[in-house]
């Protein structure tokens, strides 16, 4: 997953896109950067790691000038975690100087990418994003026309933000994979991944783009704002609700604090007839869970783990040395609240198993006594080609095994997953139908089939 946002007719917009970046964090830890453009010439920087890392004031001050900016922060999803795919991209071709920063992943990217290199194209990233760029540069017509004519060629998904000169330029692909809003802040726009980053940088949240939307908007007014691509049908990854997204952002018209909250009452209905001391979150994307079930079951709540906040994510982590690394530093039980108890342990999800297993066993040396573990998804099956990186089924703990095995593995009194039907049930609000989301890493049923997909 990554985080992208744009800010136009501002002069704080270097400013206001850093704050935003630094809300989004959660993200993309990997890289960051930001391209400026107003009435001088655009300019792009971005470097490797954190965004507070990244950018201080003498960047800022001596770097940025300008009243539109978009910015990026990545989780490599394609090709490898470097510099070199560092976002935004910034180009200079035929109709100026153009920059992107993407969210999703491009399925039809080596297709389209064999056949821009059998035309003669040069690439200087190894990414997907870059084709659309070729793609905008080979286009001829308006801004609008050559954005939406390329998009047309592309599968998969991508929210996009797009800035030339003082024009920012907010897109999404038309099964609506990953999320994009609109807001507002005095007479600048803000197009962002999430709502969360518009209302911390001090601005409103006006809508979400919508799937197959594009959206122009210059000097504080929306120019023009058309579907490119009808959808077929909608299929946004309910793994945000479940994981990605901060839990103040507003997804399907309730935040997803609320989403998590009624996941939590859910899996507290489907474990009625189990019984424990407590409950404890697996911080930080267990605790609305918890909550839920707590409230919902009248166990009461407790914290039972202290989190290290410096050391970010560990799922989202390039490789596994990195996974296995954050997630031994990253949480550490609270002795004399699990000492001699018999507890209800809720995390959102179990991938690789990097977590749960480290989790378990430092619970059981604090002296828990019994441990029911419950997961706010169903068992993560099959890969995502769609943004996360999760490309390996071997690599997945349910892929090759049972649920009684991964118990028995885990070293747990009971495993409990939320079902399906609940956990769509939480993450939609009230009039929407079911097939607004993609499950497929819980089924195996692609909305769009790449080479690799079951
Ligand atoms: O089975 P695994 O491969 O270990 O992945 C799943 C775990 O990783 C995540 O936590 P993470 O540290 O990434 O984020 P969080 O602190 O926001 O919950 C998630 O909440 C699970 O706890
Ligand atoms: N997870 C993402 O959204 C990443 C965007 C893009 N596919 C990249 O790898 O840079
Ligand atoms: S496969 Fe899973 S993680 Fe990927 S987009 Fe679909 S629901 Fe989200
Ligand atoms: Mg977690």
């Amino acid at each position: 997953m990554c985080g992208i946002i744009g800010v136009e007719n501002n002069k704080n917009a270097a400013v206001l896109t850093l704050a935003g970046l630094l809300t989004l964090q959660h993200r993309g830890e990997e890289s960051a950067g930001i391209t400026i453009s107003g009435r001088e010439k655009m300019r792009t920087f971005k470097a490797m790691g954190l965004v507070s890392r990244i950018f201080n004031e003498e960047t800022l001050l001596n770097k940025l000038h300008g009243t539109v900016a978009i910015g990026h922060v990545r989780y490599t999803t394609s090709s490898k975690s470097s510099l070199i795919n560092a976002q935004p991209f910034q180009i200079s071709c035929i109709h100026g100087n153009i920059s992107v920063a993407h969210n999703g992943n491009i399925t039809n990217f080596p297709k389209i990418k064999e056949l821009l290199l059998e035309k003669g194209a040069i690439f200087s990233h190894t990414s997907d994003t870059e084709i659309l760029l070729h793609l905008i540069a080979m286009s001829k017509g308006s801004l609008t026309d050559i954005i939406a004519k390329s998009l047309r060629k592309l599968e998969g998904a991508f929210s996009l933000v797009i800035l030339k000169d003082r024009t920012l330029i907010g897109a999404r692909d038309s099964n609506g994979f990953r999320p994009l809003v609109l807001g507002k802040i005095d007479n600048s726009y803000i197009i962002s991944s999430e709502s969360a980053a518009v209302e911390v940088i001090g601005g409103k949240y006006i809508r979400d783009i919508k799937p197959g939307e594009i959206i122009v908007i210059e000097d504080g007014q929306i120019k023009r704002s058309l579907i490119y691509k009808k959808v077929r049908r909608q299929t946004s990854c309910i793994f945000e609700q479940v994981y990605f997204s901060r839990p103040d952002s507003v997804m399907f018209e309730q935040t997803v604090k609320e989403a998590r909250v009624k996941m939590g009452e859910y899996l507290a209905q489907q474990m009625k007839n189990i019984k424990a001391d407590i409950v404890i979150p697996v911080p930080d994307t267990g605790y609305f869970v918890a909550l839920g079930f707590s409230r919902a079951s009248g166990i009461l709540f407790e914290n039972g783990f202290i989190r290290n906040h410096y050391v970010g994510r560990s799922f989202i982590k390039p490789s596994q040395k990195l996974r296995n690394l954050t997630a031994t530093l990253k949480l550490r039980p609270i002795g004399e609240v699990v000492n001699g108890k018999e507890i209800i342990l809720i995390d959102d999800s179990i991938v690789r198993g990097t977590t749960s297993k480290r989790l378990i066993n430092i619970l059981k040396e604090a002296g828990t006594k019994k441990i029911h573990f419950a997961l706010s998804c169903p068992p993560i099956t099959d890969s995502c080609y769609y943004g996360i990186d999760t490309p390996n089924r071997e690599h997945l703990i349910a892929a090759n095994n049972s649920v009684e095995e991964i118990k028995k593995y885990l070293n747990v009194t009971s495993l409990n997953f939320l079902s399906l039907d609940n956990l769509v049930k939480a993450c939609s609000s009230s009039n929407k139908k079911n097939d607004v989301f993609c499950v497929a890493c819980f089924t195996g049923k692609y909305p769009i089939k790449t080479s690799k997909s079951r």
